[in-house]
């Protein structure tokens, strides 16, 4: 049985683990019930694949910077269901290289005489610290979220931060002036480095741009898109359509596997990387297009193009309905569908199931172990009578 360490921040309430104080192995269980209940009725889950060490496990850590005693700033995580910051130090989820860093941003703003931002006020500069670490190749990145473009002292920030973490390789600071949940705002200005940090996965090198989407396990990643892959049953001879691509992982460890890969995703700067990333690794057969994914997929329907396979991995509400229409008017004989939530998943698979496609395959993969969240991998096809 996996043995939960004790964490420093359990009694303050922090609501980044509400799983903690189970047994790993019981985690597991009921994130198969889960999974279970809501994929059950159209396929039956395999064994969930749980990670061996289930902590540390995380390569990005948000931590909300507020003022502590003194005025001086404490960095944590929100306590659950409300605003207090239960200041953390050593999370045990996180990466224990990216807690030191935090800890180092938020010593240099002590040293550098920064404020951190007081919600009820709207007063100070520091809102959240997003840390990213590229578990393959050490490289760090920091951004700083600050409420308004004014950031008074962040050159004495950065050379601080620097001198403390010299794995740091690019800080930039990231503007949000809203009063929302979302952790970061549209305006980005680059303050060191080159705005993105480098990772690997699945023997692919990525660079990551600090808005864009990266998943946060890389161990469990490459079993999530192991299944995806192995359930794609790729021959070298087919046209891919990977919808929400992100960066472009998925559609890039397909690429070896098919005749042409194209990735589509809503993020400008993600699509960047996505490119970046293709040339990066010598991949000529993928391309990226930034769109809503349904909108484009429904242009290509319209223009009579063709797909073999669709790889979807929708954020957590799931397929917007327009794409799920856009790929029943494509109509690829296989669609491997990626969820982090097995509700929306559940409800597209019924939408999907009375236009032909019957699920045959669903992988569950622990991806934030100590979490409530399960991913799970579903593999659809076609019916010959639904052509
Ligand atoms: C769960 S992430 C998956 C990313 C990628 N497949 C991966 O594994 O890293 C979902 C992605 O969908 C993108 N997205 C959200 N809404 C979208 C839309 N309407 N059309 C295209 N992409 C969208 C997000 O920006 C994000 O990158």
């Amino acid at each position: 049985m996996t043995k939960t360490p004790d964490c420093p921040a359990k009694k303050q309430r922090c609501g980044g683990c509400p799983l903690l104080a189970l047994p790993y192995e019981e985690q597991l269980r009921q994130k198969q019930e889960l999974s279970d209940r809501f994929l059950a009725p159209f396929c039956k889950p395999a064994p969930i694949l749980g990670m061996e060490t289930p902590f540390h496990y995380r390569n990005k850590a948000i931590a909300t910077v507020a003022p502590g005693p003194g005025g001086k700033p404490v960095c944590g995580i929100y306590e659950s269901r409300t605003h207090r910051v239960v200041p953390v130090r050593d999370c045990l989820l996180q990466d224990s290289r990216i807690n030191e860093v935090v800890e180092a941003a938020r010593a240099a703003a002590v040293r550098c005489r920064l404020s951190a931002f007081d919600e009820d006020r709207g007063t100070g500069v520091l809102r959240h610290f997003v840390v990213r670490r590229g578990v393959h190749t050490g490289e760090v990145s920091v951004t700083v979220v600050t409420p308004s473009p004014f950031f008074p002292g962040s050159r004495d920030f950065v050379r601080s931060l620097r001198a403390a973490c010299p794995d740091v390789t690019t800080i930039v600071q990231n503007i949000n002036p809203r009063r929302t949940s979302a952790v970061l705002g549209s305006a980005e200005k680059v303050l060191y480095g080159k705005g993105f940090i480098e990772d690997e996965l699945c023997g692919l090198r990525f660079s990551i741009a600090a808005r864009a989407f990266y998943q946060v396990n890389p161990l469990q990643t490459e079993k999530l898109y192991a299944a995806a892959l192995d359930f794609a049953g790729l021959t070298g001879a087919e046209r891919v359509i990977d919808a929400y691509c992100g960066i472009g992982t998925i559609a890039l460890a397909a690429a070896g596997r098919a005749k042409a890969v194209l990735g589509v995703e809503l993020n400008s700067e993600a699509v960047r990387s996505a490119q970046r990333n293709a040339r990066r690794n010598e991949i000529k057969n993928a391309d990226f297009l930034c769109g809503d994914a349904g909108e484009l997929m429904t242009r290509m329907a319209e223009d009579g193009e063709k797909a073999d396979l669709v790889f979807f991995d929708p954020p957590r509400e799931g397929a917007s309905r327009t794409f799920l229409e856009a790929l029943t008017r494509l109509a690829p004989p296989k669609a491997v569908y990626i969820s982090c939530n097995p509700e929306t998943q559940a409800r597209d698979l019924e939408y999907l199931a009375h236009q032909g496609y019957a699920a045959r395959r669903i992988q569950p993969v622990d991806m934030f172990p100590h979490t409530r969240h399960v991913e799970t991998v579903c593999l659809l096809v076609k019916s010959k009578k639904g052509l």
